[in-house]
């Protein structure tokens, strides 16, 4: 595509992505359905234009009344993602001068704000919890995520499919922590490759991988997935059953749920039953109370440790809808906790970054709940010989009661969790 056609291009998906009507990632997807044309070249240049303008949104509105043209075109000037020859070419001897002075503006000159394109309410939390870190995260959230796989480990082993991948071409690298994961080096398509299409591999950040390894489901067992959503931890839990017992995957959204169908077939896991519920106290949840062995609650959240991933969700969460969700967490959190039976583990996960979201709500159940006991993650995931287990984990009496990561730290997006058994 000529440079002029591809940065228009960019300038309209920035356009659809900045009125915030819909997630970005839903925004590019079906910009690229409808223009079926583009290459992969070209996807890859719009998708990480659209996520550079959104990551530094308030450095790049600080920089644009400066130029000339359409707003979304200067916008898409400043996070275009390429060769900056290629980019020039596309550009007028006005527009060329504009990008160099703003290339010229050296970072320390920069207003805080400018540096850590953060809305101000997210600020304060982050600095109470990290100190001098404040700034690594800012970093780190600024960069891309790797891609992550995980291994199917119930019809073919890490190792060899790392291989396999290799033999087509797929580089990768073990993940530091996971027993499962394979991070690669670059972004492939996966889909034509027959490691996915015999559900050898799924994409799933590292940090993911290790909420379902903290759940520890063995053979046999009674499990629930209470927010199963697409089954992505669903599935490395049935994986870690055996393909035995019986795992439930509860979800208030059919949509998702349907999701997760072809993932299930793919996988040849056949001890997954997804199910449908109306809200956390539905029948089939009072039904199953008292008589389940392991329960994870990925809970629905903020999503703020995803950033990387989906950095429009700085701009589109707010401490109010932050509030709700906590309430709704807390819910969530009291009807899952009846279905465990005695010696039952419990697990509650979010992808936050916030500790109202995560911190707060395990502090509530535990004093809420005398009959729970709160297990060190750092203890369950040593004793599963995670790799520096101590240092994915934080808080509480031990001071490694939680599982807490950060991308800067880890690599990971940011997750937390926090387990109990049942008395
Ligand atoms: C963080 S997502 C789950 C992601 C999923 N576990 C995975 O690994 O792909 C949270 C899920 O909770 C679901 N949810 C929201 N309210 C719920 C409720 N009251 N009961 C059960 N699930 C709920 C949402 O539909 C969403 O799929």
């Amino acid at each position: 595509m000529h440079p002029k056609a591809l940065l228009d291009a960019c300038s309209e998906l920035v356009k659809l992505a900045l009125r915030f009507e819909h997630p970005a990632d839903s925004v590019v997807s079906r910009y690229f359905r409808d223009h079926k044309s583009l290459g992969p070249r070209e996807r890859a240049t719009l998708a990480e234009t659209v996520y550079t303008v959104l990551r530094k949104k308030l450095l790049f509105d600080h920089m644009a009344p400066s130029g000339s043209g359409p707003k979304e075109r200067r916008l898409a000037i400043l996070g275009f993602h390429g060769p900056r020859d290629f980019l020039k070419s596309a550009l007028t001897d006005q527009e060329r001068k504009w990008l160099d002075q703003c290339d010229s503006i050296s970072v320390a000159d920069l207003m805080e704000r400018h540096r850590h394109n953060l809305p101000e309410w997210l600020v304060q939390p982050l600095k109470d919890q990290l100190g001098n870190e404040f700034w690594p995260l800012v970093d780190s959230l600024n960069q891309p995520a790797p891609l992550d796989l995980r291994v199917n480990t119930l019809n073919d082993k890490r190792a060899e499919v790392q291989r396999e991948l290799e033999l087509a071409g797929v580089a990768s690298r073990v993940t530091p922590y996971s027993p499962w994961g394979l991070r690669l080096a670059d972004k492939p398509a996966l889909t034509k490759l027959d490691a996915f299409a015999r559900g050898a591999i799924e994409v799933q950040d590292e940090g993911s991988q290790l909420l379902a390894l903290l759940l520890d489901a063995k053979r046999g067992e009674m499990v629930v997935d209470f927010c199963a959503g697409a089954g992505g931890k669903t599935l490395a839990i049935g994986a870690t059953m055996r393909n035995t017992g019986r795992l439930y995957a509860f979800d208030t959204s059919t949509h998702r749920l349907d999701a997760l169908k072809p993932r299930l077939a793919r996988s040849k896991l056949s001890n997954v039953h997804p199910a449908a519920i109306a809200h956390e106290r539905d029948d089939r949840v009072k039904r199953l109370a008292g008589k389940i062995d392991r329960v994870l609650v990925d809970a629905p959240c903020s999503g703020l440790g995803t950033l990387r991933r989906n950095p429009d969700l700085k701009w589109r969460q707010s401490p109010e809808a932050v509030q709700e969700m906590t309430v709704k967490q807390d819910a969530i959190l009291a009807s899952a906790a009846r279905l465990l039976k005695p010696g039952g583990r419990l697990v509650y996960a979010t992808c936050s970054i916030l500790p109202q979201e995560n911190e707060e709500i395990a502090r509530a159940f535990t004093e809420a709940n005398r009959e729970f006991s709160p297990l060190p993650a750092a203890e369950i995931l040593s004793n599963l010989k995670v790799e520096s287990a101590a240092a994915l984990c934080s808080g509480g009496e031990t001071g490694g009661d939680y599982l807490r990561l950060w991308p800067h730290r880890h690599q990971t997006d940011g997750f937390f969790a926090a387990v109990w058994v049942k008395n």
